[in-house]
């Protein structure tokens, strides 16, 4: 069996995978709230005491959470777990960006897909949104843009005259009320956003792409924008649990 967890800016997952790289058991978990108690309380039920567990792989861009799910690890399961960034992953993606930078849920992202055949944009609907460019097996870089959550909570937030809302898709662009302004400023902003950054990318990299998408909004606007899109939701997962192979 394996552990594999992605720890973002908003939610920490962790995945038990068995030995066919199915994922058997999944905990989600608000990043913020991680504690050695919490941790206790939700992976309680995965019953690791009784498990023999041989690798266990994170993608943090959280470092204060990864260090204290590594030592809840480490001292309740003797269980060492790595974070993706210190493994040699050279081995199956060539990187073309400042590695130290680059986060590595955007890696894990990459590496899930990669084919040394086909280009990919991935786009991650996280707490940011994520553009990430892939051509072959080597990973270029990408766009980091504010995440559709983060921009409504602080909307709502700062303007007191908008309150909170639920995000739908609308045909409508233009709002006759503050909750139909709102969700055509969200849903067709960031329909934008998609179509124009992915036909960007295609113009400076004269590449055409598959294009992924994944996280949290991904399925609000899997079939909004011009561009074909296909979702996979456990994309950041299966990245974690293909590069578990350069553990040793
Ligand atoms: N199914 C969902 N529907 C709507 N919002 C979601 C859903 N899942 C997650 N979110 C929200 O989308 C944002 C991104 O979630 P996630 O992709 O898990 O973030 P991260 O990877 O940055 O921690 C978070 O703010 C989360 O609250
Ligand atoms: C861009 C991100 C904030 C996305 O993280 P998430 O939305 O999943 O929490 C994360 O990948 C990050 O902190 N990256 C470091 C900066 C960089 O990638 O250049
Ligand atoms: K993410």
């Amino acid at each position: 069996m394996i552990i594999v967890g992605d720890i973002g800016n908003t939610e920490t997952k962790i995945c038990l995978v068995n030995s066919k790289n199915i994922i058997i058991k999944r905990v989600t978990l608000s990043t913020k709230k991680i504690s050695h108690s919490l941790l206790n309380k939700s992976l309680f039920g995965l019953g690791l005491k009784d498990k023999s567990i041989n690798k266990c792989l994170f993608c943090s861009v959280v470092p204060k959470s990864f260090n204290k799910i590594k030592n809840f690890f480490n001292k309740t399961y003797r269980i060492k777990c790595h974070e993706l960034k210190k493994l040699k992953l050279n081995k199956l993606v060539k990187i073309k960006v400042n590695y130290k930078q680059i986060g590595s849920d955007r890696l894990a992202n990459a590496i899930s897909v990669i084919n040394n055949k086909d280009n990919f944009i991935i786009l991650d609907f996280g707490t940011a949104t994520t553009f990430d460019v892939l051509i072959k097996n080597t990973y270029h870089g990408g766009v980091i843009a504010p995440g559709v959550k983060l921009s409504l909570d602080t909307l709502t937030d700062k303007a007191t005259q908008i309150p909170k809302i639920s995000l739908k898709k609308t045909n409508k662009v233009v709002g006759l009320n503050t909750i139909s302004a709102v969700r055509a400023g969200f849903f067709w902003g960031y329909e934008g956003l998609i179509d124009n950054i992915v036909n960007l990318i295609k113009k400076e990299t004269k590449m055409s792409f598959k294009i992924i998408i994944t996280g949290g909004f991904s399925k609000l606007f899997k079939n909004s924008t011009k561009t074909k899109v296909t979702l996979n939701k456990d994309i950041t997962i299966n990245g974690l649990i293909r590069a578990t192979t350069l553990i040793k």
